[in-house]
Parts: structure tokens; C-alpha cells; sequence
């Protein structure tokens, strides 16, 4: 919601594609989010420069294991940077700005395939929840953005938000988000 409210545009597009496929006479269902695309995208970038779990959760190493010429030596324990992954400007045109369109013309996905975006994590530990969030993230964002019109806290620019983050297991915004609701 905060990349949105900071990007208009953005969240304009978003409801633009929600008025045209789904309408205006009834509330966007699961069945309805594959004929979403944008909707998708906003859904991946956001979770690409804000993923949920910064480092993922931490593994240990059970024996000295070899990656890449790495040795990663027996009860080490790992932490996976998505964060960082997700801001690499040799993988990410424009890595630190909010362009979900990036993800319209590739099918680069979070279910664990491709290595640039795993938010959910990879391999057999991934987020068995994955299915479930997919789901509720798109039917939430959605919902909240084809049921009210959304505006920032009196006086606020979009350039003049906050958007520093607290790195803990989960990412948080270090200043919440206001956003006041409005009639549509
Ligand atoms: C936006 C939503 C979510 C994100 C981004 C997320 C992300 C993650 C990540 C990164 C991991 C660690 C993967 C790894 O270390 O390789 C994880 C593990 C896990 N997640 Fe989620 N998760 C989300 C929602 C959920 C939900 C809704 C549930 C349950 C209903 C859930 C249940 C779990 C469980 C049980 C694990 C531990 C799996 C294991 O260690 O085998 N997660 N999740």
C-alpha cells in the first residue's frame, strides 16, 4: 500500500484492471486473480524490495557442504539475504524503484524456480504457506484498492514518505503507513 500511494500511477493501473475484468458490482474472488496481471505484478515487486522475511529463516549446515567452490562448514548457520538479492542492480534494471511492470513480460515467479526472487524461500523447506498467501495478498490488496479511494495523511507528499525499514525475522516499516480511506 505505501508503494502505491507513493506511485498513483501505479495504483491507478491496478484499479483500472480490476474495474475492467471483475466490474464494479461485485468483490474480486480467487477464481479472478490469474486474469489479473497487474494486480500480480504489484504483488511480486513489492515483495522483491520488501520481502517478508529478510534473511529468510536461518538454516544450519548438518555437514561440511561444497556450493560453488564455497565450503560451508558443518553447523554453520546460514542466512540467505533476499533483501539483498532483491536490490542487485546486476540482476534489477532501476533495482530500487517500484516498477511492477518489469514482471509483465517474463515469467519469473516466487514459487521457489527462480533464484532471483524467493521471497517464500526455496527447496524443500519452503514456506508451506506459500498457496495460502498467494491467495489472501491478492485478495486483500485487491480488495482494499477497488472498495476505497486511498490518499496519505494530510500535508504528506509521495516523496516525502518514510519508507525506512526495521530488519528483524520480518521486515517492517520502520514509521507505519496512514492512509486515510475515501469514498470512490
Ligand atoms: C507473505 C506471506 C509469507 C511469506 C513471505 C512467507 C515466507 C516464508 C519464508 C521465507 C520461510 C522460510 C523459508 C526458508 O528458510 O527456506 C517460511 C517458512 C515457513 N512458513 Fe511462511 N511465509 C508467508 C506466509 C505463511 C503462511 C500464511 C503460513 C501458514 C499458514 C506460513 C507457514 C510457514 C511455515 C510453517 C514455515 C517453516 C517451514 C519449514 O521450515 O519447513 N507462512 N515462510
Amino acid at each position: 500500500m505505501t508503494e502505491l500511494l507513493c506511485n498513483p500511477e501505479k495504483l491507478s493501473r491496478v484499479r483500472g484492471e480490476i474495474i475492467d475484468i471483475v466490474g464494479t458490482n461485485r468483490q474480486v474472488q480467487e477464481s479472478d486473480i490469474l486474469r489479473l496481471p497487474f494486480l500480480q505484478a504489484v504483488v511480486k515487486e513489492t515483495l522483491r524490495l520488501h520481502p517478508t522475511g529478510p534473511f529468510l529463516i536461518p538454516h544450519n549446515a548438518e555437514t561440511n557442504v561444497e556450493i560453488d567452490g564455497y565450503i560451508i562448514p558443518k553447523n554453520a548457520q546460514i542466512l540467505v539475504n533476499v533483501w539483498a538479492n532483491g536490490r542487485d542492480s546486476n540482476t534489477w534494471s532501476n533495482a530500487d524503484s517500484f516498477l511492477p511492470e518489469r514482471f509483465l513480460n517474463n515469467q519469473i515467479d516466487f514459487r521457489g524456480k527462480d533464484f532471483e526472487l524467493i521471497p517464500f524461500g526455496a527447496g524443500q523447506r519452503i514456506c508451506p504457506g506459500l498457496p495460502l498467501a498467494y491467495r489472501m495478498l491478492h485478495l486483500m490488496l485487491a480488495t482494499l484498492i477497488s472498495n476505497f479511494g486511498w490518499k496519505l495523511e494530510k500535508g504528506i507528499k509521495p516523496e516525502e514518505v518514510d519508507m525506512n525499514e526495521k530488519f528483524r525475522l520480518t521486515l517492517q516499516k520502520a514509521i507505519p503507513l496512514k492512509a486515510l480511506p475515501t469514498k470512490l
